[in-house]
């Protein structure tokens, strides 16, 4: 454990295992959090059994994991711990479901807080609460665990009925490799609101956003579409790799003085103070609740402007253009290509 930062970050030596060792964990669903949690667990040691629908197209990759799997309601029937891992937006249906297998001192616990911050989920009184964020993508949560790197995480706790909960989560921190990395302790609505907003705004929306109009700017202007390409995502990677290694003067030392001084005299010409106005009323969203009523009624409509944005951003020229440039990089047909191989060849590019 060290104190040394405003937060305490626990470490690997203050997870007590025997808390999760003894559990039954049901782990409902099997996607990109649900396949890294439950193989992760099992490699652990912890008895899992995966929660999936009838006709479920996850179960034969579970099934093929060596994993047990039964339906949602049965797999919460027979656990101790039950690990919501389905989609956001799916789980209020799969909670009533799985509502009458949870016992008196039963865990149940969330990799996100969007349904108990916003009310979605009403939990009963006599279950502990929980919360095991990993901070990464879930197929990142699975490769770190094997390669023996682990994962950052968060945990949370909303409702502690057995007075162990933070415990619980610990170890199941611990299990699922977070603790190799460190763990957070945060409450559902500082993760819930700051986790919204990161993915918006700078993670996934923020990023997209930058790299697609770099690169119109450029093939507008008349330069082709692989410099683009190159220019504005192969080579954001390998800039973003300096800085998850060492913060962005890593990143800084690295470049040329002449990429240096540009960067920190033009970098907020592009985000300028415009820009972070716009990630203020992004966060007032998110905290006011507008993101999750829209985001909720979007849902309930059929996702009519999800499916138009997800076809538009699939069809940008830049995704015909990776794709095509991936197909040639020399690693394309060798199985044996490490990460580092093709790292040497992005940064030769
Ligand atoms: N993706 C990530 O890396 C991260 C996710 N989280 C959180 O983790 C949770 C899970 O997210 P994520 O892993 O992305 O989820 P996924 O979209 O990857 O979940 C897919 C799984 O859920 C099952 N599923 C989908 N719909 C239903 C349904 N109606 N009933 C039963 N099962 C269903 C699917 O089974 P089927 O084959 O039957 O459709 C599949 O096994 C969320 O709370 C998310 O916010 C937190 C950190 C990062
Ligand atoms: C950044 C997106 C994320 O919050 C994540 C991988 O942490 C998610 O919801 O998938
Ligand atoms: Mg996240
Ligand atoms: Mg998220």
């Amino acid at each position: 454990m060290t104190d040394d930062f405003t937060t305490t970050v626990y470490y690997d030596d203050d997870a007590d295992r025997s808390q999760i060792d003894d559990e039954t964990v049901a782990v409902l669903g099997y996607g990109s959090q649900g396949h890294a949690h439950a193989q992760n667990l099992a490699d652990s040691g912890v008895d899992v059994v995966v929660g999936l629908r009838e006709g479920s197209s996850s179960r034969a990759a579970a099934e093929a994991d060596g994993l047990a799997v039964a339906t949602p309601a049965e797999a919460a029937e027979a656990a101790d711990v039950v690990s919501m891992l389905v989609p956001d937006t799916v789980q209020p249906a799969v909670f009533e479901q799985i509502r009458d297998g949870l016992d008196a001192g039963d865990t149940l616990q969330f990799a996100h807080g969007f349904n108990i911050h916003y009310n979605q989920i009403q939990p009963p009184a006599d279950v502990n609460v929980t919360m095991v964020a990993p901070k990464s993508p879930g197929h990142l949560v699975r490769r770190n665990y094997e390669s023996g790197e682990g994962t950052p995480g968060l945990i949370a706790v909303y409702q502690d009925e057995t007075g162990t909960a933070k415990e619980q989560a610990l170890a199941y921190a611990h299990a699922i490799g977070c603790t190799r990395a460190g763990v957070i302790q945060t409450s559902f609505r500082e993760e819930t609101e700051t986790d919204l907003f990161g993915e918006q705004a700078v993670l996934c929306g923020g990023v997209t956003a930058l790299i697609k109009q770099g690169y119109e700017t450029l093939v507008d202007a008349g330069y082709s579409p692989e410099m683009a390409y190159f220019e504005c995502l192969n080579e954001m990677k390998l800039i973003v790799d300096l800085m998850y290694e060492g913060g962005l003067g890593e990143m800084w030392d690295s470049v040329s003085d002449t990429a240096e001084y540009g960067g920190l005299t033009q970098g907020s010409v592009v985000v300028d103070e415009h820009a972070r106005e716009n990630m203020e009323q992004v966060l007032e969203e998110v905290q006011d609740g507008t993101f999750a009523r829209n985001w909720i009624t979007e849902n309930q409509a059929g996702r009519p402007s999800y499916t138009q944005l997800r076809h538009a951003e699939k069809n940008h020229e830049i995704e015909e253009v990776g794709a095509r440039l991936r197909d040639l990089f020399a690693w394309a047909e060798d199985e044996d290509a490490t990460e580092d191989d093709k790292q040497r060849v992005n940064a030769d590019d």
